[in-house]
């Protein structure tokens, strides 16, 4: 099992998604607000007459308004940040142009560094806010571009204490998001914890009821037909009554060891009893799961567990397996019994073999 396979289940979407949430309702509260605040600013300038800054106001609000509303009816959330992102700094370099309302433009652009990192996260912001604050600093010292005049002490003044807002915006969000971080690896510990086994490092039976089987449910019908193997060691007693409990631990750790060679990486290989395993195989159809039940069968019987804390000690297993196919969701409880069912049979049977139907 991969380190991450965990995360693919046990996923870390809740904090994920609290993340997507942040960034949506940041998007949605600056643009509805600050929209509607540049609508009023154009028209207040449609009155003054000033078309020029009454189109960059119109134009910002028109993109930044029409775009939030858009993103409500399609999924592509990432999109409608970038033109967020794109109508905002097409309105700061509108304003540092124009000089914006008797030539304030200057002081209106702090609070853009932290939308930006707020946006775009603590790297794309700090580029954003750099690739911006260049090409700001190009418009404020070739004043041909300018239609605004601005003091040489209003610049430099703006220039420092606009790279002194991006400097903070950026340790804020940088610590934010390491906290943000540390707090989901902190979180998928413990989910990890409660969903595995400490002894075999094997997902547990919560794993199944709380996380499998609910990520079955809502996933589509891709993982049918899936098929259910229910193994269990035969006469494991004997092994704790001859050699200790801890030997016994230890052949557990190594047939659990063996069951994972033969699962591929979308399997589950699960400890559902004291020397109980259920192994679900996703896609794959009864004839071509019990092949896989014989080979773990033969491999178990074929593979002693060697002792090294004693000389000459080796412990021959033999495992009892019950196999059962469901082909939808629905099946799958009955299948789990079903196969549950079939592994008593197979200890009736003699042990140490494969039964995948009831006589
Ligand atoms: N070492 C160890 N033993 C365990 C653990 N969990 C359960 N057991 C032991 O597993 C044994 C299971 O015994 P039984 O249920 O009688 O089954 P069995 O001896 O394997 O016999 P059959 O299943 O009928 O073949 C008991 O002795 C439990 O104490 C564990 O985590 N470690």
């Amino acid at each position: 099992m991969k380190p991450d396979w965990w995360g693919s289940f046990i996923d870390l979407k809740s904090s994920q998604s609290i993340e997507i949430k942040r960034q949506k309702l940041v998007m949605y509260f600056s643009s509805y607000i600050g929209g509607l605040i540049l609508l009023l600013f154009s028209l207040q300038h449609f009155e003054n007459e000033n078309s020029l800054l009454f189109s960059i106001l119109l134009t910002s609000a028109a993109v930044v308004l029409s775009n939030v509303v858009l993103s409500h009816f399609h999924r592509y959330f990432k999109v409608s940040l970038y033109i967020t992102g794109a109508g905002v700094s097409g309105l700061i370099l509108g304003l540092v142009i124009t000089g914006g309302h008797e030539n304030t433009a200057l002081y209106w652009l702090f609070p853009f560094p932290l939308v930006y990192f707020i946006l775009f996260g603590y790297r794309q912001g700090l580029i954003v806010n750099l690739a911006l604050f260049a090409v700001v600093l190009q418009l404020l010292y070739q004043p041909q571009w300018l239609l605004a005049e601005y003091r040489t002490d209003e610049k430099s003044r703006f220039i420092a204490s606009y790279l002194v807002t991006v400097f903070l915006a950026f340790v804020a969000e940088y610590f934010r998001f390491r906290s943000h971080k540390e707090l989901s690896s902190i979180n998928l510990h413990r989910q990890k914890q409660a969903n595995m086994d400490p002894l075999t490092k094997l997902p547990n039976r919560r794993f199944l009821d709380s996380v499998y089987f609910n990520k079955t449910k809502n996933a589509d019908s891709g993982r049918f037909p899936m098929t259910v193997i229910v193994a269990d060691l035969d006469f494991f007693k004997k092994v704790n009554d001859n050699y200790g409990h801890d030997i016994g631990d230890k052949v557990l750790i190594h047939v659990a060891d063996l069951f994972k060679t033969h699962v591929r990486e979308l399997d589950v290989v699960a400890r559902v009893g004291g020397e109980e395993f259920l192994i679900l195989l996703p896609h794959t159809q009864l004839v071509d799961a019990l092949n896989v039940a014989e080979k773990i069968r033969a491999c178990i019987a074929a593979h002693p567990y060697q002792c090294i804390e004693e000389k000459e000690c080796r412990i021959e297993m033999t495992v009892s397996i019950g196999v059962a196919e469901a082909t939808t969701i629905e099946q799958l409880n009955e299948a789990i019994l079903c196969a549950d069912e079939h592994l008593y049979a197979a200890k009736r049977n003699g042990r140490n073999c494969v039964i995948h139907q009831t006589y």
